[in-house]
């Protein structure tokens, strides 16, 4: 089965409104790869609304870095999925092993902002789940393990109907901002697990699940991981931030299809 390309730009806590200008305008000057390759950046949070004003929904769609999952309330800092919306996010990322590692999302509150983006009446948002292992667990071979029980946990009220909504990036805690990438052999073993047990769950709406790869994704190994069977595009961090080497990945991603 063909998927449609997907190439997400996490920019976790950098950029500008500069930059926001630079790379609306690198990727408005590729109609082509846009017509072939679903492409999202998820910004700050701020830098939202500096992209509302620079992107067509139909070419460059945004999303959230994390949500809360409460509807609204006393949560100084946080952003609640209708002020995402609001702000044009039509993605929003769950689960990422920065927030994993170091603010509070253990498996229960992944569970919850899971649910609640799923279940937002107003927006139908794509939920990006990410999983990945930690470099100890790869050395002790435990990677299957905590993915699947990181999916199990995640999706575990969540109905074939709703996987329509759901994205799932892998994501090796070891090769992120490490310049260490998953060789697109390791990187397809993992995907090709994750798309195992979205079948076995799921059937044939775990078959269309996008599956994307995150992880010291660069211009110059993208189109070797979206080689691979099971990679449908990439989650991309550092390489987000340089406007040509991310339509770079994203010819990668189109190339994929041809
Ligand atoms: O969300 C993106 C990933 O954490 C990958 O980040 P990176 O491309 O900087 O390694």
């Amino acid at each position: 089965m063909q998927r449609q390309s997907l190439v997400i730009a996490n920019w976790k806590m950098n950029g500008s409104r500069h930059l926001v200008k630079q790379l609306a305008k690198t990727l408005r000057d590729a109609p082509e790869v846009l017509a072939d390759v679903t492409v999202a950046v998820c910004p700050p949070a701020v830098l939202l609304a500096a992209w509302q004003s620079e992107v067509f929904y139909d070419q460059v769609h945004l999303g959230a870095q994390d949500v809360n999952e409460n509807a609204a309330g006393a949560h100084t800092g946080e952003h609640s999925l209708d002020l995402v919306a609001e702000a044009g996010a039509e993605y929003v990322l769950v689960g990422h092993s920065e927030r994993r590692q170091f603010y509070g999302d253990t498996e229960q509150r992944i569970q919850a902002k899971v649910a609640a983006a799923l279940s937002a009446s107003e927006t139908k948002f794509k939920v990006v789940l990410c999983v990945g292992e930690s470099e100890q667990e790869r050395e002790a071979e435990q990677t299957m393990q905590v993915v699947q029980a990181q999916l199990e946990s995640a999706l575990q009220n969540v109905s074939s109907a709703q996987m329509a909504q759901v994205v799932v990036a892998y994501e090796p805690v070891w090769a992120i901002g490490t310049g260490k990438t998953a060789s697109p052999a390791q990187a397809q073993e993992v995907h090709a697990f994750i798309r195992q047990w979205l079948q076995q769950k799921y059937d044939v709406a775990g078959t269309s699940v996008p599956l994307l790869y995150g992880g010291s994704v660069k211009a110059e190994n993208a189109e070797t991981l979206f080689a691979e069977a099971d990679i449908d595009g990439g989650l991309i961090g550092g390489a987000s931030l340089e406007p040509e080497a991310f339509l770079a990945i994203c010819r990668a991603a189109q190339a994929r299809r041809s």
